[in-house]
């Protein structure tokens, strides 16, 4: 048999089924109960095989390439292996700017074209591309957040959290933060040993203080024992975020088969925690009556008593739904955060000549200024724009949230190009991001200068794509920009940033939503 064709035989599941059917008659004839047994197991087969290919097909007729799928288990069967973000950039030097894959059984196209992506994210945003796809965390302290909210539902959640981000709350928001990259950065510099040094686990040292300093800016608290990595605060989140985990095989199967995914671990006793620290911050605000800043948890607090008066009664939400806010704007928040943070230390300790640049810019930036101190007017971008420029190609060449997406709520075409309904339209951020028609001159490589003022209009807005775009974009991107400015200045001042002999940068596969990576090492070497 040419080899050709015993390809076609074992990719075509009816072929399988008919021989195994001729020979459970078969074995029927040698005897009866061994036959039915086979039949039956011949029958669940087609079954389960039926339901991984059932919407196979739908990618090919649309007329883009295609990432074969297997017999029923998708085109990435082993999806828990794959470094996701790192086969966009493969596949996207291999396919070009738009392909197709099946994720498990869901159709998935791949857009990195910056003219098709401003169409699907921002001009048909709200007649065929305002939703997520359906994700299910077995916990509604995560179904309910914003992020995975649809229609109405998210329209009245995000219109509520908006105004968190108004310039005047930002620039409140800010001394917070200022403080806790300054602490931060004394913290650190008190660890140093007799020559000056200190090892900085990049993910472990700014997840912990990303959370206490979330606490601080949202809820005006802070956690008990706040800088300890292991508090059971930050614990609670690194655990949902499933940090020290690996994926598995099931992950995969359960992208195919969803009945699977409640053999994944449970949070309970991490989301219960979660749920009642929540519920008392928010109850004591309520009952105390303060509000001095109307800020995020004035917020929280407006809304819990309008869904306690049943205002949103129609839309379902419940107290879990205001809770389920909170746990995501941390989650949200410190998860990216840090990963990109570990990006730029990471980036400048490659390049120290590049860093050398940025802190001669902060020492002048503070010079110039009346007090001297590195706060929200320091770090305008006007002030610091090769700084800014540093952290913007970080963001461009590591973005944290590595696929946005949205699903197509009905056929949909444009200049030539389909989708169809049900189909997961996924925005490959690290292919998008290296598009060399923006970034002709090495768009692997760390280049600031490509964002310096001077430089900035040479790049389509929506081939830099690390925060999303149009109105379901990140809520919180001008807080994460004022974040990572202000913790890369405090340690500019006070360190300069080395790569150690343990230093590697490796990810690890099958994350979703946001890229992971094995435990990440630089020195920091006090000034
Ligand atoms: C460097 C840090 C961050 C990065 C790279 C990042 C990136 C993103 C991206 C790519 C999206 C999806 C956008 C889209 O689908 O078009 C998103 C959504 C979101 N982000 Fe961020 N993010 C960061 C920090 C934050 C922070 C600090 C917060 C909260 C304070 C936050 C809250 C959210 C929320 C709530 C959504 C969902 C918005 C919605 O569905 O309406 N993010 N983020």
């Amino acid at each position: 048999m040419s080899s050709k064709m015993e390809l076609s035989m074992k990719n075509n599941p009816y072929v399988l089924l008919v021989l195994a059917s001729l020979n459970s008659i078969l074995l029927f004839k040698l005897s009866s109960s061994l036959g039915l047994i086979y039949l039956l197991a011949v029958l669940v087969a087609a079954v389960i095989i039926r339901e991984g290919r059932v919407n196979y097909g739908s990618l090919e007729e649309c007329g883009f390439p295609v990432i074969e799928p297997t017999l029923c288990l998708g085109s990435e069967p082993s999806y828990h292996k794959t470094v996701h973000h790192l086969a966009d950039i493969e596949r996207y030097r291999k396919y070009g700017p738009i392909w197709g894959s099946y994720v498990g059984k869901l159709p998935h196209v791949f857009v990195a074209d910056p003219d098709l992506i401003r169409q699907i994210f921002v001009k048909d945003f709200a007649t065929h591309f305002g939703d997520r796809q359906d994700y299910e965390f077995g916990t509604d302290l995560m179904n309910e957040a914003i992020e995975f909210k649809k229609g109405e539902e998210w329209k009245t959640l995000r219109s509520f959290l908006s105004p968190l981000f108004s310039t005047s709350k930002l620039k409140h928001m800010s001394e917070v933060i200022a403080n806790c990259a300054e602490e931060f950065a004394n913290d650190m510099k008190a660890e140093c040993d007799e020559k000056g040094r200190v090892k900085l686990h990049c993910r472990d040292h700014f997840a912990t203080r990303l959370i206490d300093m979330f606490a601080q800016t949202t809820l005006g608290i802070r956690m008990e024992d706040s800088k300890n990595p292991k508090n059971k605060f930050a614990q609670a989140f690194r655990t949902l975020m499933n940090e020290e985990g690996e994926y598995n095989w099931i992950y995969s199967l359960s992208l195919t088969y969803p009945i699977l995914s409640r053999f994944a671990p449970l949070f309970s006793e991490v989301t219960g925690m979660l749920d009642s620290t929540f519920r008392s911050v928010i109850k004591q605000r309520i009952e105390s009556g303060s509000s001095s800043s109307k800020d995020f948890l004035d917020l929280l607090c407006d809304l819990w008593k309008r869904v306690a008066a049943g205002e949103y009664k129609e839309l379902g939400f419940t107290e879990t739904t205001v809770l389920a806010q909170c746990v995501l704007f941390f989650l949200g928040g410190y998860e990216t955060t840090a990963s990109s943070l570990s990006h730029v230390l990471y980036n400048m300790a490659q390049h120290p000549e590049i860093q050398e640049k940025m802190r001669k810019e902060l020492e002048n930036a503070v010079k110039n200024s009346k007090g001297g101190a590195i706060d929200h007017e320091l770090i305008s971008d006007s002030n610091i724009p090769f700084i800014t420029a540093c952290i913007n190609e970080s963001l461009r060449l590591q973005p944290s949230f590595y696929r946005p997406e949205r699903i197509c709520g009905k056929d949909w075409s444009h200049n030539g190009i389909s989708i169809k309904k049900g189909t997961v339209v996924m925005l490959p951020a690290w292919a998008a991001n290296r598009n060399p028609k923006f970034y002709p001159d090495e768009p692997d490589k760390f280049k600031p200068e490509r964002f310096l003022p001077e430089n900035k209009g040479k790049i389509d807005p929506f081939a830099f794509t690390s925060f999303g775009f149009g109105p379901r974009n990140c809520i919180g991107m001008r807080f994460a920009y004022e974040s990572m400015k202000l913790f890369t200045c405090n340690i500019l001042k006070q360190f300069r940033v080395e790569l150690r002999p343990d230093t590697v940068l490796e990810y690890k596969g099958g994350t979703p939503i946001v890229i992971g990576f094995q435990p990440l090492y630089l020195d920091l070497v006090a000034r």
